[in-house]
């Protein structure tokens, strides 16, 4: 059978689109993994289905690229302008998530999602960690262009701590007080990616308690993107992950 899909980055976080309102996509970990594949498939980060939910405007089904899932921040501002792009929304939304219920808004093709108030991120001795929806180990490091993202991502993320589910890495170097550069190590990528939606907001969380201010501008290798959010007593309301996410291709699979 011919599947129709579309291939999305948002700050290069590169996702394959399906339009799935018709159930004809399997959730099938085996075939994904396989069409995220840079070499035998299509190739992504991950792969996104749009289902029908019954009474949000649709339900955005995440894969990591080994078929894992979890939530992700680059992937819902892909899906938001997915779902503009077939119909299914004008320029508001709310959508269900394996995170629950969120909401965006699209102007001018830029994605602002609102992401769920958090705590402040738990300080250890060398690292924060936040689970915004997706585990994230945060390290703060003075030159984040050669930090060893792979090795001592992959490390961290399969060590005893943080076993059996694994963690996101980020590595974040503080630019000023209104911006950071992070590169992150993706757990279910298994890999540096050129940005990572939610572990750039957890890393914007930790960052705050370093001083940082909102809005705070981040340079990720994929692009900028901006973290807006509001400090209260506990924590953090009003989080909002803001940057582009744009169509690259559209293609056919058979299978
Ligand atoms: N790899 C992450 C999920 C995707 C996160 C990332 N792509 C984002 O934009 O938030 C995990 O398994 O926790």
């Amino acid at each position: 059978m011919s599947i129709s899909f579309y291939k999305y980055q948002g700050t290069g976080n590169d996702f394959i689109m399906i339009n799935n309102r018709e159930s004809v996509f399997p959730h099938d970990v085996q075939l994904i993994a396989r069409l995220c594949n840079r070499r035998t498939g299509i190739g992504a980060d991950g792969l996104i289905l749009i289902e029908n939910h019954p009474s949000l405007d649709f339900d955005m089904v995440y894969f990591n690229a080994d078929g894992s899932q979890s939530l992700c921040g680059n992937g819902s501002r892909c899906a938001v302008n997915f779902a503009k792009f077939l119909g299914v929304i004008q320029d508001t939304t709310e959508f269900n998530t394996i995170d629950g219920q969120y909401a965006a808004e699209v102007k001018d093709g830029i994605v602002h999602l609102s992401m769920k108030d958090q705590v402040l991120p738990e300080q250890f001795e060398d690292h924060y960690f936040l689970n915004n929806g997706s585990p994230h180990h945060i390290i703060f490091v003075e030159k984040a262009e050669t930090a060893p993202v792979v090795k001592q991502g992959a490390t961290i993320r399969y060590s005893q701590a943080y076993q059996p589910n694994g963690t996101n890495v980020n590595f974040v170097e503080i630019i000023n007080q209104h911006e950071v550069f992070v590169r992150t190590y993706e757990r279910g990528v298994e890999d540096e990616t050129l940005s990572c939606g939610t572990g750039i907001t957890a890393s914007c969380l930790a960052s705050a308690d370093k001083g940082l201010m909102s809005p705070i501008d981040v340079q990720s290798k994929g692009g900028r993107l901006q973290v807006q959010f509001e400090r209260n007593n506990g924590g953090f309301t009003n989080i909002k992950l803001i940057g582009p996410a744009e169509q690259v291709f559209e293609g056919s699979i058979n299978i």
